[in-house]
């Protein structure tokens, strides 16, 4: 690929380290199925490397003032932000996505960094009134020292930019490992940290095998904290591990949003908002809508229009213009989406549209739309990660809520309606980490994202986002009599 961007090789203490021999990871292009080359499939030596220089560079980063480190994730903003066009594709390029989608992840990605540069110098502590007359209690924030990521393909700009900004700002080192079949978008960070003159060390990026480099994230002390988005049996394995050091951990994990549109619901809106909820990225997004859940008396009116819109969707390589839907990320996604919507129809659900592989071949999947699903199918229960939206039926409020949280799972939820108290009681009911109302996106640097219940813990973004990155100490004074 034509870009300075293009690394194959990892970004460990400021050098780029590239393959050795035969020990590479090749990567592939979903659209066109071409291969676009290779990366380094490193182990559990080189990430002890990485972590060595990530622990060496955390002295000299934690005692920067915070507005010197608010500079650098300026700089990272500045620098995503100046090259979004050759970001873009070269994510569109490993990961499928429409250019458009891509582009606008690689401005979401960067307003992480600007959002934390701005959230560093106000990393404040606190005075708590003392009990006793000749002594005093402060509280200060310290970072926790280096961190370690492992980041999902569905988002392989934005979701290292959310736990990057945040570590570096906190005053943390990263050490980086991306999913294994988009790991450009990572490597360019590399780049993107030498021409900012980001400190050696500070941000570390490692490819190869996920065990061994988990592990070793784990079992190696130097590593305070692990922050991991992907599913939610990976999830488990990585927390249940690194509580043998109790370190900290962030877990953005898999979820099963529920999107409830009442009687009540403005349908054109409603329609709209299902489409971005549930097509964007070919439904391949942790916060995607896996369940449509509609009110009695607009099921068959909000069916035919959702038909309309979905009928619409231009389906192509994401490089092309005007196209709305890429191809899926590989053959196993495809086979599970092909499981769900054969599941359903097998239990008597109906195709409204879709249902195929697309004639275009590969891993490209018609936009599907099913009818009468019920609670039984497993895509009631399973999170599809792909662009297939089942239509369930009910007729009251609380028959709503109730199917909306009869799942292990808690990211995001989504209900539509004009009724101001049905708003508050329905917001309140849902046991989910982020409810929006009448809108089919909730995704916002400046917002808490995450999730309850099997979904995860910490939350990413937001002023909350930062102290998943922080410790807090007690400091008493005493001895002022
Ligand atoms: N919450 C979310 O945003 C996401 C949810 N998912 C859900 O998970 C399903 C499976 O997707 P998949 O990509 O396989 O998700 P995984 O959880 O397997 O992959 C996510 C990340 O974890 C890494 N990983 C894989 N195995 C291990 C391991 N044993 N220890 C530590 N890290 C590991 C992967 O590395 P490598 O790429 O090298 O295998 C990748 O970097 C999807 O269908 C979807 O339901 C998937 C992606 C994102
Ligand atoms: O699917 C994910 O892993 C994260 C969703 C992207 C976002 O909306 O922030």
């Amino acid at each position: 690929m034509d870009s300075r961007f293009f690394r194959q090789a990892c970004f460990i203490g400021g050098e780029w380290l590239a393959d050795s021999a035969d020990a590479v990871i090749e990567v592939t292009n979903p659209a066109t199925g071409e291969n676009l080359g290779t990366v380094p499939d490193l182990g559990r030596e080189e990430t002890r490397k990485a972590i060595a220089a990530a622990s060496e560079a955390f002295p000299a980063w934690r005692a920067k003032p915070a507005a010197e480190r608010a500079k650098y994730c300026h700089d990272i903003h500045d620098a995503l932000m100046d090259h979004q066009d050759e970001l873009g594709e070269l994510l569109t390029r490993e990961m499928g996505k429409p250019l458009n989608e891509a582009k606008g992840e690689i401005a979401y990605g960067a307003a992480f960094f600007k959002w934390f540069a701005e959230e560093a110098i106000r990393i404040y502590g606190d005075v708590i009134p003392s009990p006793w007359p000749n002594k005093r209690i402060v509280v200060t924030k310290e970072p926790v020292g280096v961190v370690a990521s492992i980041t999902p393909w569905n988002f392989p700009t934005a979701m290292i930019a959310r736990k990057a900004a945040a570590a570096l700002a906190a005053g943390c080192p990263i050490v980086c490992k991306p999913a294994s079949q988009t790991p450009y978008s990572a490597l360019a960070y590399g780049v993107i940290a030498e021409d900012v003159g980001l400190p050696k060390g500070v941000l570390n990026v490692i490819t190869g095998s996920p065990a061994p480099i988990a592990d070793e994230f784990c079992e190696n002390p130097d590593v305070k904290k692990i922050t991991f988005t992907g599913s939610t049996a990976i999830g488990k394995q990585l927390a249940a591990n690194a509580m043998k050091q109790m370190k900290r951990v962030s877990m953005e994990l898999g979820g099963n949003a529920p999107l409830i549109i009442f009687d009540d619901a403005d349908i054109d809106r409603a329609v709209e908002g299902a489409i971005a909820c549930k097509f964007r990225n070919a439904g391949q997004t942790c916060v995607c809508a896996n369940r449509i859940l509609i009110q009695s008396g607009i099921y068959d009116r909000f069916a035919e229009k959702f038909a309309a819109a979905i009928n619409d969707l231009k389906i192509g390589n994401g490089l092309e213009d005007g196209v709305d839907q890429g191809p899926l990320i590989d053959d196993k996604a495809v086979k599970k989406v092909e499981e769900h919507i054969d599941d359903a129809t097998g239990k008597g659900a109906n195709i409204v549209t879709g249902g195929s592989r697309h004639q275009l071949g590969g891993t490209y999947f018609e936009p599907t739309l099913l009818r009468d699903v019920t609670s039984e199918m497993l895509i009631a229960n399973d999170e599809t990660f792909g662009p297939v939206a089942p239509l369930f039926k009910f007729e009251t409020e609380e028959e709503a809520i109730k199917l909306a949280n009869d799942t292990e799972y808690g990211l995001a939820s989504y209900f539509y309606t004009k009724d101001l108290g049905r708003a508050w009681r329905v917001m309140e009911a849902l046991e989910y980490g982020m409810v929006a109302i009448n809108e089919g996106i909730l995704s916002t640097p400046v917002a808490p994202f995450g999730g309850v219940k099997e979904s995860g813990v910490g939350r990413e973004g937001s002023k909350y986002g930062l102290e998943d990155y922080l410790n807090i100490k007690y400091g008493l004074f005493g001895g002022l009599e």
